[in-house]
């Protein structure tokens, strides 16, 4: 029967071997020189390059994708020197021109005064894992554009709004009930973008696409996203009227979140362009005229100066 005492006794020829068995592999950069005191020979069946081709942390550097290299080697090193563990997922270049995703899990080892002394760790071998998550994102992808809702705001997408275009434009044609569209565009979005980043981008859409659902009043009215940072809503059995006091709405509620673009010309906060049109349907004319006529007054908005709403007199 072993005790615990005997773990302390393991002999370094023991603890080299397990870790040569394992998976993982293990590895030893020294802080002072930055060069490779160790690293398991597993990395040549994983990579190709040779036990001791991997002399310093530049053929490290050397090995990782170039796209993901400037990220991972400057976070890597801004964390040891910080004396902080941490990991990092790349793509590791292989001998034959190929990649296999790695994790590299490092730990760093200070002297008794504090200073770095080296680098420990394990490159995991995770392109399985990769190859899942590739596969999941892909059919996310597809989910989404068989789906009529778009992935990031959550109202209708594009697909879904030509879908009810065409019935509601059937159905408008027999009735003779006028139908209405209004195309809204966010201002200066790409000054948004940059300032406040893309994840704050996609919250003012979402913000924004989330009001508009708020202004609706119709049973079979729609707000849909157009693209990129535009949306349209369809007003079934709506007159020039009833389509302007829409559009006013959407305005104010738009005005009401305030939200903050400090560097909007238009003031402090997220405004938008809006035009607006209502047609009978009619022999003579096709939903994509329709469309077209909208989207002129919305063009028309921007030019007269944004945070405006222009409507279509004859369409
Ligand atoms: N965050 C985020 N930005 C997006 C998305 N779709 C489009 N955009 C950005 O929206 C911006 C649109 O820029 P422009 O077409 O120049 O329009 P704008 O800056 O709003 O200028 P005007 O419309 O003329 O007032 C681009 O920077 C796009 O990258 C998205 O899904 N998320």
């Amino acid at each position: 029967m072993s005790d615990m005492s005997d773990v302390g006794e393991l002999g370094s020829d023991v603890y080299k071997t397990l870790l040569e068995s394992t998976k993982a592999i293990p590895w030893k950069i020294d802080w002072a020189t930055m060069r490779f005191a160790y690293i398991g020979p597993q990395i040549e069946p994983l990579l190709g390059w040779r036990q001791d081709s991997w002399i310093s942390a530049e053929d490290w550097a050397a090995r990782i994708h170039p796209d993901d290299r400037d990220y991972v080697v400057n976070f890597c090193i801004s964390q040891s020197k910080a004396g902080v563990d941490h990991e990092a997922d790349y793509r590791a270049l292989t001998r034959d021109n190929g990649y296999v995703w790695i994790r590299d899990v490092v730990h760093v080892v200070r002297k008794e005064n504090g200073e770095v002394d080296a680098l420990v760790g394990f490159m995991f071998d995770i392109s399985e894992r990769k190859k899942t998550e590739e596969k999941l994102l892909s059919l996310q992808r597809e989910l989404e554009a068989l789906s009529f809702k778009d992935g990031l705001t959550g109202i209708a997408n594009r697909r879904r709004f030509d879908a009810s275009l065409s019935t509601e434009w059937e159905s408008a044609r027999s009735s003779g009930q006028p139908l209405s569209l209004i195309l809204l565009d966010i201002d200066f979005f790409k000054q948004y973008n940059d300032l406040y980043g893309h994840i704050q981008g996609d919250a003012c859409l979402t913000a924004v696409a989330q009001t508009l659902n708020l202004a609706l009043a119709g049973p079979r009215d729609l707000a849909a996203r157009y693209g990129g940072e535009e949306f349209v809503l369809m007003l079934p059995e709506t007159d020039a009227a009833g389509a302007l006091a829409v559009a006013n709405r959407c305005r104010r509620l738009i005005e009401r979140q305030d939200i903050a673009h400090v560097k909007s010309p238009n003031g402090r906060s997220v405004t938008a362009s809006i035009g607006v049109g209502t047609v009978v349907p009619h022999d003579g004319l096709s939903p994509t005229d329709f469309i077209q006529a909208v989207d002129r007054q919305l063009y028309a908005a921007k030019q007269n100066g944004r945070d405006r709403i222009e409507v279509a007199d004859h369409i």
